[in-house]
């Protein structure tokens, strides 16, 4: 069993304990009270040169505790003064120490748009994502089958939200290429054995059509990084632990983007 089937196993057994508390129009009602959808795909194509996505993340299966002086909405304001386009926050508990209070604190913090990064595996999810105020969600392709997929993508796109797709390889990418959305996540990370590959992600962009938006994801540490990558057509990143590893974040977030 993988660290992702193991996710993905708790993950279900958690929707299913907290889906018969909230229906989703109760959910969609009280979407109504938090901010229309901030455009997630829009702040990165309008970001001119490195477009960040800056990560809030407590901890990871992999690595345990990343940050101890965790403070989501001091993150988020630092993050946006630093330059970040847009963020992403965590709100998965077991594996990754992350809240829902943690998106909704750093959301309201700053101007930016907000993915909450969370394993999708019911639409109900999406719903209660935009109740929790978030504007984009992540769809991991290797954890859905693509009936799966859809649904959850028409939900998101039903609230205005916009979905990230995140693919590891040559098939995924085209199961991702059959959905609407154009953004387009290439994972560096094996969630098998978390080995980094930024090999395997130049192959992939190369191979991809036009008109989509990619974002490097995982294992980017420095500004050489983000400019080995750029020198491949790519542009967008999502950067977590590197970040989160620093003392001053505004500073870290200039030195990757400025
Ligand atoms: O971060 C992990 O160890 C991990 C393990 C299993 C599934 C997902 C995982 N990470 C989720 C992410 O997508 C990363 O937090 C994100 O790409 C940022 O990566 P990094 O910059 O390496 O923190």
């Amino acid at each position: 069993m993988t660290m992702l089937d193991e996710i993905l196993a708790v993950k279900r057994g958690e929707v299913a304990a907290r889906k018969p508390h909230s229906s989703v129009s109760a959910l969609d009602a009280r979407a109504r009270d938090v901010s229309a959808p901030r455009g997630f795909r829009a702040a990165l194509d309008g970001r001119p040169g490195h477009a960040l996505i800056a990560e809030i993340k407590k901890a990871s299966p992999s690595k345990g505790l990343i940050r101890e002086d965790f403070d989501p909405p001091a993150h988020a304001r630092a993050y946006a003064a630093g330059g970040a386009a847009c963020l992403s926050v965590l709100t998965d508990e077991r594996f990754f120490q992350g809240a829902d209070g943690y998106l909704i604190a750093a959301r309201a913090a700053c101007d930016l748009p907000v993915i909450r990064k969370d394993f999708m595996v019911d639409p109900w999810q999406v719903a209660e994502a935009r109740a929790l105020g978030a504007d984009a969600i992540l769809i991991i392709v290797a954890a859905l089958d693509d009936g799966a997929m859809a649904e959850i993508e028409v939900a998101a796109i039903e609230r205005g939200m916009d979905v990230l797709v995140e693919v590891h390889d040559a098939d995924e990418l085209d199961r991702a290429l059959r959905l609407r959305s154009r953004l387009i996540g290439v994972n560096n990370r094996n969630l098998k054995d978390f080995t980094v590959d930024f090999a395997r992600t130049y192959e992939l962009v190369a191979s991809a059509p036009a008109d989509c938006t990619f974002v490097a994801e995982s294992g980017l540490q420095t500004r050489a990084d983000l400019d080995a990558m750029a020198e491949h057509g790519i542009r967008c990143f999502l950067v977590g632990e590197s970040l989160m590893r620093q003392p001053d974040l505004k500073a870290a977030t200039r030195a990757l983007v400025a």
